[in-house]
């Protein structure tokens, strides 16, 4: 599990840790990781060429440190100032004494040779002091550099609690943080600038709650969480989905959505809808009706919306769905037919699983605003609703209707942006809700899974293909789970 905490609880936990050390002790922690990742990176330090940005915060200190450790290994290392009159003292004398040298931005500007002539640029512009997007002269620098950028604790520009990026941000081929996780390293649109993350313990951990603002399970986790058929099971134990549906106009939503479904570890799936025919010639193994979901046989949960389309019989299957006293998950169509008050009535859980675009609408706002603030989004619907809100994108998130922290989704893959991609997980969630998950955990399980899927199907994989590679990923999957003493 990587468990990221805001701004404000990272500072409590350094403060805490910090009046327990000697001075500068936790900011050598943090240049020694620092410097470590920048060499494995540059792969021979000795004879390269290090340029440090550096802010005028800790963030700065922490990029001169571990400069001077890269120039201690032979590493032609210069600074670029970007507030001169306000830089780290103490890593800047160290920095001078191994023998790295420092110069103004306009001078880094002026010349190639100190950007553009660098093997590596560390990013100790802003770190979680930093407040909106890069100032224009370090923006200015950015554009001049070529080499791979390593971010100090987080890419400059992005926000750290909320993954927002307003203006312009650092894009890094990897970052190191300290201590802890933030959310704007799990979130998007923050996270694609990250790159790849390394976490540097500088023992903070004894510091921090029990619970964190926002998290990303691994495979150990969801494995964890995945049914196990016992020797004495049957289908009505591992769970019947019930899956309402497709139409006249897409009866493709039904197949797809079954198919998903029938890939989630339920014991039997039940399909309720206009496209019965379609579905049972591709999934003889589905117990179908064109009945309405009300006349379908008993079921532990129901998924529906996918390709209902908006005539009659589409509100009177989401009605007849909210009114079953089973998990729900209410996707595409039925989010628009879904009564608000109808789904924060309801006693047992129900998910919702919108793109952007979707949630948008629920919201009333725009799409971009969507995307520019997943996390308050996310966050938003499920408290409007009262439900679990899984608000799809390259980094999925799942929040609860209890607050508590919102899952972020590591496994997502830009292969996944298909049309039918967002029913087959209707299905796999609803499979999973059937067999007896939780609901944040049957959607989080289902992104990750579908995640997984979509990376592992053969390039450039169609909605069906992701299906299909279900079972492999599942296997994936549970290859992390801890063995049994
Ligand atoms: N507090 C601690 O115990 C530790 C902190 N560490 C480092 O210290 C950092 C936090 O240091 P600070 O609190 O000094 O904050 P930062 O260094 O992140 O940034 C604050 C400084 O940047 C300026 N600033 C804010 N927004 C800016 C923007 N958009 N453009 C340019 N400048 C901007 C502020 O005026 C302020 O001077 C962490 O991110 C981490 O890198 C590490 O050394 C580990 C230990
Ligand atoms: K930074």
């Amino acid at each position: 599990m990587r468990n990221a905490y805001r701004v404000e609880v990272v500072r409590h936990a350094e403060r805490e840790l910090m009046a327990r050390l000697p001075e500068g002790a936790l900011m050598r922690r943090a240049a020694a990781g620092l410097a470590a990742a920048a060499a494995d990176l540059l792969g021979r330090v000795y004879g390269t060429r290090v340029a440090l940005l550096v802010g005028s915060g800790d963030n700065g200190g922490d990029a001169l440190y571990a400069g001077a450790r890269l120039a201690r290994r032979g590493a032609g290392v210069t600074a670029v100032l970007l507030s001169p009159d306000r830089v780290h003292p103490g890593g800047l004398a160290a920095l001078r004494r191994a023998g790295g040298r420092a110069v103004g931005a306009e001078e880094a500007a002026s010349g190639r040779a100190v950007l553009g002539g660098a093997d590596l640029v560390l990013d100790g512009i802003t770190g979680i002091g930093g407040r909106g997007g890069l100032r224009e002269n370090a923006a200015r620098l950015l554009r001049g550099v070529t080499a791979p950028v390593l971010a100090v604790d987080l890419p400059s520009g992005v926000n750290a609690d909320t993954g927002e990026v307003d203006g312009e941000a650092v894009r890094a081929a990897a970052t190191v943080t300290f201590g802890a996780w933030k959310p704007g390293l799990l979130v998007e649109p923050a996270r694609s600038h990250a790159g790849a993350v390394r976490l540097v313990d500088i023992g903070l951990a004894p510091y921090l709650p029990a619970t964190p603002d926002v998290v990303a399970l691994q495979h150990a986790d969801v494995a964890a969480l995945l049914p196990r058929p016992g020797t004495d099971t049957d289908k009505y134990r591992r769970g019947v989905v019930g899956v309402a549906a497709g139409s006249a106009r897409y009866p493709g939503a039904a197949v797809l959505a079954v198919s998903g479904a029938l890939r989630g570890g339920a014991g039997a799936v039940r399909y309720a809808g206009t496209a019965a025919a379609e579905v049972l010639a591709r999934h003889p193994e589905a117990l179908v009706t064109d009945g309405s979901p009300e006349h379908t046989g008993r079921v532990q949960a129901w998924a529906v919306g996918s390709g209902l389309g908006d005539g009659a019989g589409a509100e009177r299957a989401v009605r007849e769905v909210l009114d079953a006293d089973v998990p729900v998950l209410i996707d595409a169509d039925g989010l628009r037919l879904a009564d608000v008050d109808a789904v924060r009535a309801r006693r047992a859980p129900t998910v919702l699983t919108p793109h952007a675009g979707e949630a948008a609408a629920l919201l009333d706002t725009s799409r971009a605003a969507v995307e520019a603030g997943m996390l308050d989004a996310v966050r938003r619907l499920a408290d409007r609703y009262r439900a679990t809100v899984l608000l799809k994108g390259s980094a999925t998130l799942v929040a609860g209707p209890d607050g508590g922290p919102v899952r972020a989704n590591p496994t997502g893959t830009g292969w996944l942006a298909t049309a039918g991609s967002g029913d087959v997980l209707s299905g796999l969630i609803g499979a999973l809700l059937a067999a007896g998950l939780d609901a944040r955990d049957a959607a989080a399980a289902g992104a990750h899974l579908h995640g997984v899927a979509g990376r592992t199907a053969p390039a450039p994989p169609a909605a069906s293909d992701v299906a299909a590679a279900l079972p492999a990923a599942w296997r994936e999957v549970c290859a992390a789970r801890p063995r049994r003493a």
